[in-house]
């Protein structure tokens, strides 16, 4: 070899051994190994053995390049070629060639009754674009002008070339070029030719021959086409539209866009209506798809995905106005769907449950039948000072019986009762949680006495911060406000009683308008007692009085819902001591009953879910803010 090749040689070794090169620069340094060594043994530089070997060596690492399919080191060239041979591939349906030709289509009879027919029509007056389906041509469409174009061109029984479009996937079909017409007849031809029935009808007018042809080439180019509408047809439309111009459905043609179909549906509906009913027709139609199928284009309208407030109300008195259980007047402004979901979801219609299921809590049960029971009973003696409160707080550590008190006034009270939770009245769409809170208070109002309990309130009145979301704090201050009864009058009786575990998380201004904050403490000995008797009651137990009392004993800090607990996991007992085989047949007679051995057990797994450090917080707070002695 030359210094000078061995210089090449070397520097291309660099190279490929740097590491830096790309898998394209190390296939192109491979080849061109492969070239100079075949070069070198063709000019008699290399011997026969030493270009068979450093041929064998280079070919092969050429060849692991191109085909290792890690982009880091490869080609990948496998792919490559698979998808090389893809795209040239050739089987047996290349000779298969397509009946479809023009000749044919223009044999079948029902071409040849159309053209028929046609022929028979004088003066058919009939634009371009108004008979595009006759035979159905889509796709897009090259000629520039359709209507020049006689019909003895395109529907000359010629055979049309056929090119496959690659970037549209479309047939073009060209038509040789005829003595005395004038430009190019490339169409794309969709192969579903149909005859169709909707051949424009009657009115006689221009020689049919070269109307034909325009049927067959609707434009792609809506400058053009807008052209072709007939200046009188539907009017009424574009009036609807404000001027705007819309689309026209063809004339003859079955085939409507949907804007189309959506214009016609419009104007079939606002026929339906009332001529007063028509303008808001076509705003309630946009406002129910939410956009959805609004007419989209540069020149069409912007609508609002977001309901119009102006909208709402028409269709909201529509409603109301059709669905006749909404009599009272409060309720006209609110929307039919919120009413119902207030009315049907929201009011409580739970299992009843009497004052004495609640075991201890005397303070705080005599202070609710003060406020809610007798109020409800008298509301002529409780007037003036003696008027009940408007809000209630029940706070205290979980599982207490809060809840059960809300239930046990919704039973108890005689008051439409609505029980609700802060996560019912907030919403994701913007403005439809305050419009819930207003709506509420005014079927409030509409259902008077009633009790408003909700439970959680912490979640919905929580303090005001700056990082909270607007729409929360809207609903908060709307809550505030019909709280304070500055949206209600002074002699509604409509209480509120929330619940919450979490009372330190309170709004202070939420906090001022509930005005009795009556602390639900964790059940004394007493309760405790009440509640393993009341629940064994209801069970086969032999529960000597001394092994209530050792129960009780152990139970300090047990809140309510623990007790619960314990008597359930006591009252498996019996059941865990059947044998495995005997539980398929035993009777419910041969099961023992529950025994203190039993709650020893559970004794063992039951254990409080109040914390003491918990425990002093609600005291805290019922020392702060509380209304007990
Ligand atoms: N004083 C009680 N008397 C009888 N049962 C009670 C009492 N307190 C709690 N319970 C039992 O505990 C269960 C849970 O009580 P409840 O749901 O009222 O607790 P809560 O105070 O609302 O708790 P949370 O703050 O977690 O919502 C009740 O279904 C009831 O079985
Ligand atoms: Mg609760």
């Amino acid at each position: 070899m030359s210094g000078a090749q061995l210089d090449e040689w070397q520097r291309r070794s660099f190279d490929i051994s740097s590491g830096n090169c790309t898998p394209e620069q190390k296939a192109d340094a491979y080849r061109a190994y492969v070239l100079s060594i075949q070069y070198a043994w063709a000019s008699s530089q290399l011997s026969q053995a030493g270009m068979t070997s450093l041929l064998g060596t280079y070919s092969e690492r050429y060849a692991a390049v191109l085909d290792s399919d890690d982009p880091r080191t490869g080609l990948n060239n496998y792919a490559e070629s698979t998808l090389h041979l893809a795209r040239n591939q050739k089987n047996h349906s290349d000779k298969w060639e397509s009946s479809l030709s023009m000749e044919s289509v223009l044999q079948l009879p029902s071409v040849q009754q159309m053209m028929n027919a046609k022929r028979a029509a004088v003066n058919f007056p009939v634009t371009p674009a108004d008979v595009n389906t006759t035979v159905h041509f889509s796709g897009p469409f090259t000629e520039d002008k359709p209507a020049e174009v006689p019909w003895s061109k395109t529907m000359a029984p010629q055979k049309p070339l056929l090119n496959v479009n690659s970037s549209t996937s479309n047939l073009t079909a060209s038509f040789p070029e005829r003595p005395g017409t004038s430009g190019s007849s490339n169409v794309f031809l969709q192969p579903s030719v149909r005859p169709s029935s909707a051949f424009p009808k009657g009115n006689p007018g221009t020689e049919g021959p070269q109307n034909y042809q325009s049927s067959f080439f609707p434009t792609s180019n809506p400058a053009k086409r807008k052209n072709y509408y007939k200046p009188d047809q539907f009017d009424n439309v574009r009036g609807q539209q404000g001027g705007e111009e819309g689309p026209s459905p063809r004339a003859g043609s079955n085939f409507k866009t949907a804007r189309e179909q959506f214009i016609v549906d419009q104007q079939k509906k606002c026929s339906q209506q009332p001529r007063g009913a028509q303008a808001s027709g076509m705003t309630a139609a946009v406002k129910k798809s939410l956009g959805a199928n609004r007419p989209r284009g540069t020149f069409s309208k912007f609508v609002s995905p977001i309901p119009r407030q102006e909208d709402e109300h028409n269709v909201a008195s529509r409603r109301d106005t059709q669905e006749p259980q909404i009599l009272d007047e409060r309720l006209k402004n609110f929307e039919p769907k919120i009413i119902e979901l207030i009315m049907s979801e929201i009011m409580d219609h739970g299992p009843p449950i009497g004052w004495d299921d609640i075991a201890g809590l005397e303070f705080a049960k005599t202070t609710i039948k003060e406020i809610v029971v007798w109020p409800m009973l008298r509301p002529d003696i409780f007037t003036g000072l003696r008027g009940p409160p408007k809000g209630i707080l029940l706070f205290g550590p979980p599982g207490t019986g809060k809840t059960l008190i809300g239930k046990c006034i919704a039973c108890q009270s005689g008051a439409t009762f609505f029980s609700i939770s802060a996560s019912s009245l907030t919403s994701k769409w913007v403005g439809e949680g305050e419009k819930m809170v207003r709506a509420l208070f005014a079927i409030a109002g509409c259902h008077q006495p009633a009790v408003i309990f909700i439970d959680e309130i912490d979640s919905l009145l929580s303090q005001r911060t700056d990082g909270e979301h607007d729409s929360s704090r809207r609903i908060k201050t709307e809550f505030l406000v019909q709280l304070d009864g500055a949206a209600t009058a002074s002699e509604d009786r409509i209480l509120v009683v929330g619940a919450t575990n979490r009372p330190q998380e309170i709004d202070e201004a939420a906090r001022r308008r509930l005005a009795k904050r009556l602390y639900i403490p964790l059940p004394e000995a007493a309760a405790r007692r009440q509640i393993v008797f009341n629940l064994m009651a209801r069970e086969k137990s032999q529960l000597r009085e001394q092994e209530l009392e050792s129960v009780v004993t152990a139970t300090e800090g047990f809140s309510g819902a623990d007790m619960t607990q314990l008597c359930r996991e006591a009252a498996l007992g019996p059941i865990r001591s059947i044998q495995l085989s005997d539980i398929a047949t035993i009777t419910a007679d041969q099961v023992r009953p529950i025994l203190f051995s039993d709650f020893q057990e559970a004794l063992k797994t039951v254990r409080p879910s109040v914390s003491a450090k918990d425990l002093e917080l609600y005291e805290d707070w019922n020392k702060t803010f509380g209304c007990g002695r």
